[in-house]
C-alpha cells in the first residue's frame, strides 16, 4: 500500500539518529507534488507560504483553512507516496483548543495529511496537546514565525541574543515534551540551530538555521527561482525558471503575432470527402452559392 512508502514519525527520528539528512520542500499543487516525489523528497510541506507565492498576498496572514485544504488535496493527489505535512494557517489554533482540533481534523480528513505544522512556542501548547491526544502528528515551528510578522515587526532573524535564544530552546523542549515529532527552525543563527538540534531527540528542519539541523526545507518557488524577486539570505536557487518562463511566453506571443504558430504540424486534417461535402459539390475552397 502506498502509505508504506511514506516516512513516519518513527522513520524520521531514526534518520536523525543515523545522521541521515531529511530533505523537505513545499508544494502547492498536484504537478509540483509529483515532481517533488519524483525527486525523492522525504517530506512535502503544503506551506501557508502558498498565500505569498501562489495567491498574491503580502503575508501569510490572509490564508484561510479552506485555501489550505484546497491546495493540500491537490498535493495529495500528486504525491501518494510521500509524507505530506500541512500548515495550519493564521487564526485557526489560537482560541478554544476544541476549535483548533476541529480545524485540524478537517485538514486530516479532507486532505489526508500525514501531520500538521503549527507556529509558536509554549503559548500554543494547549493546542498542540489536544491535537496530539487526538492522534495527529504535530510539527512545531520556532524562530521566525511568519504568521507573527506584524508582532515581530518584519521578517527578521530571531534568537540573536542570549535571552531570546534561551527562550527558543525552552520552547523547543516544551514542544518536544508535549509530543511534537518534528521542529522547523526558521531564520535563527547557525549556533542556535546546532544547540537546539543537539538538545532535542526529535529531528529539526532548518530554513535559514544552519547546516547542523537534521534536515532542510525551502519553498518550491525559491528552489526553482520562479519569481525573480528579492529573496531571503537563506534561499539557494537551483534554477532560474523565472527567466526561462518569461522568454518562453514571449516567444509564443511573438509566434502568434507573426502567424508563425501554428504551423501544419500543430493542426488537424479533415477527410477529403467530408471537406467536399462541407464546401458543397464545387471545387474545394469555392464559395457555396446561395439558395
Ligand atoms: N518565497 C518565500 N520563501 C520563504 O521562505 C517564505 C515565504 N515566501 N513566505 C513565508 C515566509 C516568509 N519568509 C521570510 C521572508 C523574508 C525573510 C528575510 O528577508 N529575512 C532577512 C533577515 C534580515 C535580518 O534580520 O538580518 C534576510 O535578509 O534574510 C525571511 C523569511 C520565509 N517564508
Ligand atoms: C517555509 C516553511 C517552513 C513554511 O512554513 C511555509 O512554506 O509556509
Ligand atoms: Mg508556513
Amino acid at each position: 500500500m502506498a502509505l508504506n512508502r511514506r516516512h513516519t514519525t518513527r522513520t524520521l527520528r531514526a534518520m536523525k539518529q543515523k545522521a541521515e539528512k531529511i530533505a523537505m520542500v513545499t508544494a502547492y499543487d498536484a504537478n509540483q507534488a509529483r515532481l517533488a516525489e519524483e525527486a525523492e523528497m522525504d517530506i512535502i510541506l503544503v506551506g501557508d507560504s502558498v498565500g505569498m507565492v501562489m495567491l498574491g498576498y503580502d503575508t501569510t496572514i490572509p490564508v484561510t483553512l479552506d485555501e489550505m485544504i484546497h491546495h493540500a488535496k491537490a498535493v495529495r493527489r500528486g504525491a501518494q507516496n510521500t509524507m505530506m505535512l500541512v500548515d495550519l494557517p493564521f487564526a485557526t489554533y489560537h482560541g478554544d483548543p476544541q476549535v483548533s482540533l476541529k480545524n485540524a481534523m478537517r485538514v486530516m480528513q479532507e486532505a489526508h495529511a500525514d501531520g500538521l505544522k503549527l507556529e509558536g512556542g509554549r503559548e500554543i501548547l494547549p493546542h498542540v496537546e489536544v491535537l496530539i491526544n487526538a492522534g495527529i502528528p504535530v510539527c512545531a515551528h520556532l524562530g521566525l514565525t511568519p504568521q507573527a510578522v506584524l508582532k515581530l515587526g518584519g521578517y527578521r532573524v530571531q534568537g540573536r541574543d542570549k535571552e531570546t535564544a534561551q527562550r527558543l530552546l525552552e520552547d523547543a523542549r516544551a514542544l518536544e515534551a508535549a509530543g511534537a515529532f518534528l521542529l522547523v527552525l526558521e531564520c535563527v543563527p547557525n549556533d542556535v540551530g546546532a544547540l537546539v538540534t543537539e538538545q532535542l531527540a526529535i529531528p529539526t528542519i532548518g530554513i535559514g538555521a544552519g547546516a547542523a539541523c537534521s534536515g532542510q526545507v525551502l519553498v518550491y518557488h525559491d528552489v526553482l527561482g520562479m519569481h525573480g524577486q528579492d529573496t531571503a539570505k537563506f534561499v539557494k536557487s537551483y534554477a532560474s525558471l523565472h527567466e526561462v518562463t518569461r522568454s518562453a511566453l514571449l516567444a509564443y506571443r511573438n509566434d502568434v503575432k507573426q502567424s508563425s504558430f501554428p504551423t501544419a504540424e500543430y493542426t488537424y486534417e479533415i477527410h477529403v470527402d467530408e471537406l467536399d461535402q462541407l464546401y458543397g459539390t464545387g471545387e474545394r475552397g469555392a464559395p457555396r452559392e446561395a439558395d
